[in-house]
């Protein structure tokens, strides 16, 4: 399966531009690596924006979902659309959509962990559900920025079968450590591909951090884009790899689920 990762510089509250430079790198990028899969950031119709989102966040879903939906078509490829802000009844949530080459939504997602630091529970609404999706036969999983921190959804999603996890993100430059340790985390712990987009530029005093990565089952980083630049990623995975790893190391065999009831911890 071949990946293409835009690691973008979001231009704050404009929509419209934003959606113009997707539509450029992916004709660009589509044309001349021919991906199966691309992978856009976190928020990247607007940028955290917060206190402007009432008059720029989609309704909804769209029209963002029916931009990616006529990409998809045009180009044949399947695209994790990153996530963007999303009005639905009287709330704002961070939501995320996969499509597939037809066209068609496979997977709709909103944020569930909202991240108190960037003051996001203010303006935004938290999601409540979440599941695997196929991709070209394959069992995927996607979190959005934050969630990397915490391993249950990442865990659950792997138990439920996904071999391969997009994290879409706007990680800041403070916690770029956590950034690289917990998506290599991720994967070794749950033995599956680490697929993520981030962004790069600043807003309101925050910098990005980029190095968007790919990262193997057994937490190789096989990629790393620049902490700086926009950039265009692809790159080339056998996903046969998740179950020969999950053969040699059986973690998922191995586990003890009733020793782990962690609202015996709360
Ligand atoms: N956009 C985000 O979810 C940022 C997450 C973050 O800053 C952190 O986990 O640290």
């Amino acid at each position: 399966m071949k990946i293409s990762i835009y690691q973008m510089d979001v231009i704050a509250g404009k929509p419209e531009l934003n959606r113009g430079k997707v539509k450029d790198w992916l004709e660009v990028t589509c044309k001349k690596e021919k991906p199966d899969v691309v992978v856009l950031p976190e928020m990247w119709t607007t940028n955290y924006t917060l206190k402007h989102l009432n008059n720029i966040a989609d309704r909804d879903g769209e029209p963002t979902t029916s931009f990616l939906q006529h990409l998809a078509k045009t180009y044949e490829v399947n695209i994790v659309g990153g996530s963007f802000a999303n009005r639905k009844g009287g709330n704002i949530y961070n939501s995320a959509v996969v499509i597939n080459r037809h066209g068609e939504v496979v997977y709709r997602y909103d944020k569930v962990h909202l991240v108190p630091m960037l003051d996001e529970h203010l303006y935004l609404t938290g999601g409540t559900t979440y599941h695997t999706f196929d991709l070209e036969g394959l069992k995927a999983g996607l979190i959005i920025c934050y969630d990397l921190r915490f391993p249950e959804l990442s865990r659950k999603l792997a138990v439920d079968g996904a071999e391969i996890l997009f994290i879409v993100a706007e990680w800041p430059e403070t916690r770029k450590s956590h950034w690289f340790a917990l998506q290599i985390a991720r994967a070794i712990e749950n033995q599956l591909f680490v697929v993520s987009a981030n962004c790069v530029g600043q807003y309101n005093g925050i910098s990005y951090c980029g190095n968007s990565m790919v990262i193997d089952p057994l937490g190789e980083v096989l990629y790393c884009a620049s902490d700086k630049n926009e950039e265009s990623i692809t790159k080339e995975i056998d996903i046969k790899q998740v179950s020969e790893i999950r053969e040699k190391v059986p973690v998922f065999k191995s586990r003890v689920p009733h020793l782990y009831k962690l609202n015996t911890l709360e």
